[in-house]
């Protein structure tokens, strides 16, 4: 199989979870107002959950506070309520993208090997790809809570070329948001950003990705 698109084949692709495999919004949305709800607090719109996700699970729940100007010392509890929600009904009407389980079964056929980084906590993330039939190709799962640190920070991505003993160069990192860009471009790992994620509110071209595709399909 050759990577058309990028000009190279890799010999690790280490891939972003959510906004890039999966359309994970509408779940994230249904369990943190299941949870605002249980503490008596506003509920939020999809729209600006699609905007908060991408630096992790506490990370989200501080952006919610921060809209609504809640108190800060509700951080704690509205995380844990939230993560008991999130991790009882983690695929209700979450998806794989257009064209993702076709490319990771064109990787696993080429003996391509498969890593997912994500800021996700590990549990849900874990739960969320066997609930599409995608968990068994991935040899290596780095959840938000894995390591010390999560992207942007390059840690994550590092850990995964030390796993498998395969260099920067020869890996290539698929994400959807400025995250992923930024800690490729620290681990100096080549990367591809989907045009269709989350980014923030923001276009994924700001980030400066070597290039951007619109279905994981448009690499081979
Ligand atoms: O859960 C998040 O905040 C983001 O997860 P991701 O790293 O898979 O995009
Ligand atoms: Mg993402």
């Amino acid at each position: 199989m050759q990577f058309k698109k990028i000009g190279f084949t890799p010999k690790l692709v280490i891939c972003d979870l959510d906004g890039t495999l999966v359309d994970s919004a509408g779940d994230i949305q249904y369990a943190l107002n299941h949870a605002l709800s249980e503490l008596g607090l506003d509920t939020v719109s999809e729209y600006d959950v699609r905007r908060w996700v991408g630096r992790g699970a506490s990370r989200l729940v501080s952006c919610v506070l921060e809209s609504k100007h809640y108190r800060k010392d509700l951080h704690d509890e509205l995380l844990a309520v939230f993560m008991r929600h999130y991790q009882a009904a983690v695929c209700q009407t979450s998806q794989l993208y257009d064209g993702v389980a076709e490319f990771i079964a064109a990787c696993q056929q080429a003996h391509i090997k498969l890593a997912c980084v994500t800021n996700k906590p590990y549990a849900p993330a874990k739960d969320l790809l066997a609930a599409l039939n995608i968990l068994e190709p991935f040899q290596l799962l780095v959840g938000g809570d894995t390591l010390p640190h999560k992207k942007p920070h390059p840690e994550p991505f590092l850990h995964c070329l030390r796993y498998f003993d395969i260099s920067a160069k020869e890996t290539l990192v698929l994400g959807d948001s400025r995250n992923d860009v930024e800690a490729a471009l620290a681990a100096h790992i080549p990367c591809v950003a989907v045009s269709y994620g989350y980014n923030h509110g923001e276009p994924i071209e700001a980030s400066k990705p070597e290039w951007i595709v619109d279905s994981l399909m448009a690499l081979i």
